[in-house]
C-alpha cells in the first residue's frame, strides 16, 4: 500500500510533509532503506498517532504492528534523533485533565475573559486563529472541566494542553538544564557493548545476589529478568578525596538499566527489541552513592522490556527494589520512577501513554502519597490508581519491599488501590489517611533539613512546599550566593529546583553553583571540571531562559511548565525587580509590585511549591534593615511566609554578615545566625568559635546575639539566639 500524504502538524499552523522512513540501523549509523509516501487526504494506518512535533506512534511505542521504526523528516532534513529521543518532550499526555479552576485562572490571566453559555460547563472565548479576522467574535467553546475547545469558525479543535500552547507558545525550551548549557557529557560513560554485558557479571558475585535474596526477598530470577549487572563506576562518592587520581577511585556497583523500544534493521524477523537507554548505578558498599549513565539523559523504564506489547496494565513503583519485589509477587510488569527522588520527567510519559490502568506504588508517607497524587494528574487521573501500603493498619508496611519482608500479601494490598478524587470537597473519612500521615511523620511535615546550615533549619523547620519566602539584604551582600547554595543544598536532597535569574545570566550563576558544588575553586583545578560537572547534571536543576524585564504571566506560564515537565518543588525569583522593571509604565510601581507579589504567593499555594523570591531593600543605607526596608506597602510581610534578611554590620575592621530571621509563619521562631564566607568555594557557614569571639563585640552592641555569645563554650551544639512569637 502506498502510504502517502499531506499531514497537518497539529496546532502548529503550518502544514508539514511527513514521509514515514523505515530505520535502518548499522553500524551506529542511522539511513533509511525504504521509504512510503503518504498522499494528501490520506490518513496515517489505524493505530497509529502522530505527537504535535511529527514523532509517530503506534499504541504509546514508536513503532507500528510489523515492529518498523519510523522516522520523521520535513524539507528542513531528517531527524536522525535515536529511539529513545524520539519522544518528544513536550509531549502531554492525551489523558490529562486540568484541576478544578485551573481552566478559568488562565484564562483570566491571559485576558482570555470568556462569556456564559447556557450550559454552565460552556464558555465562549475568542479564537487566537479567527481573531485579528472578526475581532469581536468569540467562535471558540471550551468546556471549564477537561478544557477541550473547538471553533465553530475555523473548526480548530484539541486539549487543552493544546489551546495552553496555542496561546502561550510556552515550551520546554523556556527552561533549560545544566547539560543544555554545556556543562557536563551529554553521552554514555561507558561504551554501549560494555552497558550490554553489565548483567552477565551479576552471577560472578554471588554475595550480592544473596544479599538480595537475604535482605529483600529478591530472587535471582528476577534480577535476571530485569536484567541487573555489575560494573566498576568512577568516583561516584561526592567526597571521593581529591588526592586520589580520579581514575583509580573506583566503585564496584549494581546497574539497574532503564530499557527503551528498538529496532535492528538487520534484524530480518522485524521484531521490536530492547535496548539499555541509560544505567543507573548504585555502590556495593554504600546505597548512599549513585551515578547515572548517561548522567542527564532521561530515557528508558527500568523493565520496560517485560511488558508484553499488547498489555495494558503497569504498577509504577518508587525504586528499583519495590519493582522487582511486586513484579515478582503479583506478575504484573512493574517499572520504577527514572531518577533518583520523586520526579516523572516528561520524557518517559510516552512510553507510558499505551497503558489504560496504571498502579503508583509510591512510599507510603507524606511525600510518597503527595508525589502519588502529583504523578496521577500528570498521567490522568482517570486511569491511576494509588496504592497505600499500609491498607490503614498504621504500623503496617511503608513500601512493597517492606510489605514482603513482613510476609504481606502484594496482590491483596495491590486489589485495595484507589483512584484519586475528582472532587474538591472531602469529608473527614478521605482525609483520615493523609491526617495521620502527617500525624506520623512529623519531620516530612517540618520540611527538608538544610545540611549547609543546621541553624536555618533550626529556627524554620526545614523547607516546605506551598510557601513563599521573601529574601532581602543589601546590595551586593550575597544574596544570590546564599540562595544558589541553599537551593544547592535542598537539590541534593531531591528537591527539584528552578532558578529564574532575572539578573545574573545563567551561564554566571551555574558557574558560581558548580564551583560551590565542587567546593573549591575549579579554575584553580581544572582537571577535576569534567568529574564535578557530571555530578552536577544529575540533580533536578533548571533555569528559566528569562533575563531582565518579563511579563508576569510569561513567567507564570514557564514556571507552570516547568512543574508538569520536571516536578519543580522550589522556585526561586533573583529578583523580583529586575523582572517587573519597565513594567506598569502607567500603573504605580508598588501596585505591580504588590499584584505579582499576590500572584506569587498564589501560585506556591496552588501548586504546592516553596518559592523564594529576592527583594531589593527600599534604598541603601549603612542601617541594619528591617520589615519595613523592604519595599512598597505591607502586602509583602503579610503575604510572605518567612522573611529572612542578610543584615550586613560595617566596621573598620571590615564588615561582618548575618541572616536574620524576621517572619516564620510555620512555628514563629525568630532568629539570627551569624555566618562566614569562604572566598575559595564562594559557601557561606555558620561563624566559628574563634572569630565570633573576634568579632563579638560588633554583634553585641546590636544587642543580636547576647544569648549566643554567652555561650560559646561549643561552638557546634550551641543553639543561635532564638525567640519565639505566637504566629497570627
Ligand atoms: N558573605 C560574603 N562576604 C563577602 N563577599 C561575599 C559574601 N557573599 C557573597 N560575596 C561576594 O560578593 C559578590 C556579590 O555577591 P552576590 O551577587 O551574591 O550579591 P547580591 O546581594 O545578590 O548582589 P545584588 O544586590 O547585585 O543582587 C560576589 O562576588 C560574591 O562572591
Amino acid at each position: 500500500m502506498p502510504l502517502s500524504t499531506n499531514v497537518t502538524r497539529p496546532f502548529s499552523g503550518s502544514r508539514l510533509l511527513l514521509k514515514f522512513q523505515r530505520l535502518h540501523i548499522s553500524s551506529g549509523v542511522s539511513s533509511f532503506t525504504r521509504g512510503f509516501a503518504f498522499h494528501q487526504g490520506s490518513r496515517l494506518p489505524p493505530g497509529f498517532s502522530l505527537s504535535s512535533r511529527g514523532s509517530v506512534f503506534h499504541r504509546g511505542v514508536a513503532i507500528s504492528p510489523r515492529s518498523f521504526v519510523f522516522r520523521t523528516f520535513s524539507s528542513s532534513g531528517f531527524d536522525f534523533r535515536s529511539l529513545h529521543e524520539v519522544v518528544s518532550p513536550n509531549d502531554y499526555t492525551k489523558y490529562y485533565i486540568p484541576k478544578p479552576g485551573e481552566v478559568l485562572d488562565f484564562l483570566n490571566r491571559h485576558y482570555q475573559f470568556p462569556r456564559k453559555t447556557n450550559n454552565d460547563k460552556v464558555l465562549k472565548i475568542k479564537c487566537p486563529k479567527c481573531r485579528p479576522k472578526k475581532s469581536n467574535f468569540f467562535s471558540i467553546e471550551i468546556n471549564v472541566n477537561d478544557g477541550t475547545y473547538r471553533c465553530n469558525e475555523c473548526m480548530t479543535k484539541g486539549t487543552w494542553k493544546d489551546y495552553m500552547q496555542l496561546i502561550t507558545k510556552t515550551s520546554t525550551f523556556q527552561v533549560i538544564n545544566s547539560t543544555q548549557m554545556g556543562i557536563g557529557c551529554p553521552s554514555y560513560l561507558s561504551s554501549p557493548e560494555e552497558i550490554e554485558q553489565y548483567s552477565n557479571e551479576l552471577q560472578n558475585y554471588p554475595k550480592v545476589i544473596e544479599k538480595f535474596e537475604n535482605n529483600h526477598g529478591i530472587t535471582l530470577t528476577t534480577l535476571l529478568a530485569y536484567k541487573v549487572g555489575i560494573a566498576t563506576y568512577c568516583n561516584i562518592k561526592s567526597n571521593s578525596s581529591i588526592e586520589i587520581s580520579r581514575q583509580d577511585a573506583k566503585e564496584l556497583c549494581i546497574t539497574f538499566p532503564r530499557m527503551a523500544p528498538c529496532f535492528d534493521d538487520q534484524d530480518q524477523d522485524n521484531i521490536l527489541r530492547y535496548k539499555v537507554a541509560r544505567i543507573k548505578a548504585y555502590s556495593v558498599e554504600d546505597y548512599e552513592f549513585i551515578t547515572f549513565d548517561p548522567p542527564s539523559v532521561h530515557s528508558g523504564l527500568f523493565g520496560y522490556h517485560l511488558v508484553p506489547l499488547e498489555c495494558e496494565t503497569i504498577i509504577l513503583t518508587g525504586n528499583e527494589y519495590d519493582a522487582m519485589t511486586v513484579y515478582q509477587e503479583t506478575q504484573i510488569p512493574a517499572t520504577c520512577l527514572p531518577n533518583n527522588g520523586y520526579q516523572l520527567p516528561i520524557e518517559i510519559l510516552p512510553l507510558l501513554e499505551r497503558f489504560s490502568k496504571i498502579y503508583i506504588w509510591l512510599n507510603d508517607d507524606v511525600q510518597g502519597q503527595d508525589a502519588a497524587e502529583k504523578f496521577a494528574q500528570k498521567l490522568g487521573i482517570d486511569r491511576c490508581l494509588i496504592v497505600n501500603t499500609r491498607c490503614n493498619n498504621f504500623d503496617g508496611p511503608i513500601n512493597a519491599s517492606q510489605a514482603l519482608t513482613m510476609g504481606k500479601n502484594l496482590n491483596e494490598i495491590l486489589s485495595l488501590a484507589k483512584p484519586l478524587q475528582h472532587e474538591q470537597i472531602l469529608n473527614f473519612d478521605n482525609l483520615k489517611e493523609a491526617v495521620y500521615r502527617e500525624v506520623i511523620n512529623p519531620g516530612q511535615v517540618r520540611g527538608i533539613s538544610s545540611k549547609d546550615l543546621p541553624a536555618l533549619t533550626q529556627i524554620l523547620k526545614g523547607h516546605r512546599p506551598g510557601e513563599l519566602t521573601i529574601f532581602t539584604g543589601p546590595t551586593g551582600s550575597g544574596k544570590t550566593t546564599i540562595l544558589s547554595q541553599l537551593s544547592l543544598d535542598y537539590c541534593k536532597s531531591g528537591v527539584s529546583t528552578l532558578w529564574g535569574s532575572f539578573e545574573i545570566p545563567n551561564i554566571r550563576l551555574a558557574k558560581k553553583m558548580l564551583t560551590q558544588f565542587a567546593g573549591e575553586d575549579l579554575s584553580k583545578n581544572p582537571g577535576e571540571f569534567m568529574n564535578w560537572a557530571q555530578k552536577f547534571q544529575q540533580l533536578p536543576m533548571y533555569f528559566l531562559k528569562f533575563f531582565g524585564s518579563t511579563e508576569v504571566s510569561t513567567v507564570i506560564d514557564a514556571m507552570n511548565h516547568a512543574i508538569y515537565a520536571f516536578d519543580v518543588q522550589h522556585i526561586i525569583i533573583d529578583n523580583l525587580q529586575f523582572m517587573i522593571s519597565e513594567q506598569g509604565k502607567f500603573t504605580d510601581r508598588w501596585e505591580l509590585q504588590d499584584r505579582t507579589i499576590s500572584a506569587f504567593r498564589r501560585f506556591a499555594t496552588d501548586k504546592n511549591v516553596h518559592i523564594t523570591m529576592v527583594v531589593h531593600p527600599k534604598k541603601d543605607s549603612r542601617e541594619l534593615l528591617d520589615m519595613s526596608s523592604i519595599f512598597g506597602s505591607a502586602k509583602i510581610s503579610q503575604e510572605a511566609d518567612n522573611v529572612i534578611i542578610l543584615q550586613k554590620i560595617e566596621s573598620e575592621d571590615g564588615d561582618e554578615r548575618y541572616l536574620h530571621i524576621k517572619k516564620n509563619r510555620f512555628d514563629g521562631t525568630l532568629g539570627a545566625i551569624p555566618i562566614e564566607f569562604i572566598p575559595n568555594s564562594l559557601k557561606i557557614r555558620h561563624l566559628r568559635k574563634k572569630k565570633f569571639q573576634e568579632v563579638n563585640h560588633l554583634f553585641a552592641d546590636k544587642q543580636i546575639f547576647e544569648k549566643y555569645s554567652s555561650n560559646t563554650k561549643n561552638w557546634r551544639s550551641c543553639k543561635p539566639f532564638t525567640r519565639t512569637i505566637p504566629v497570627s
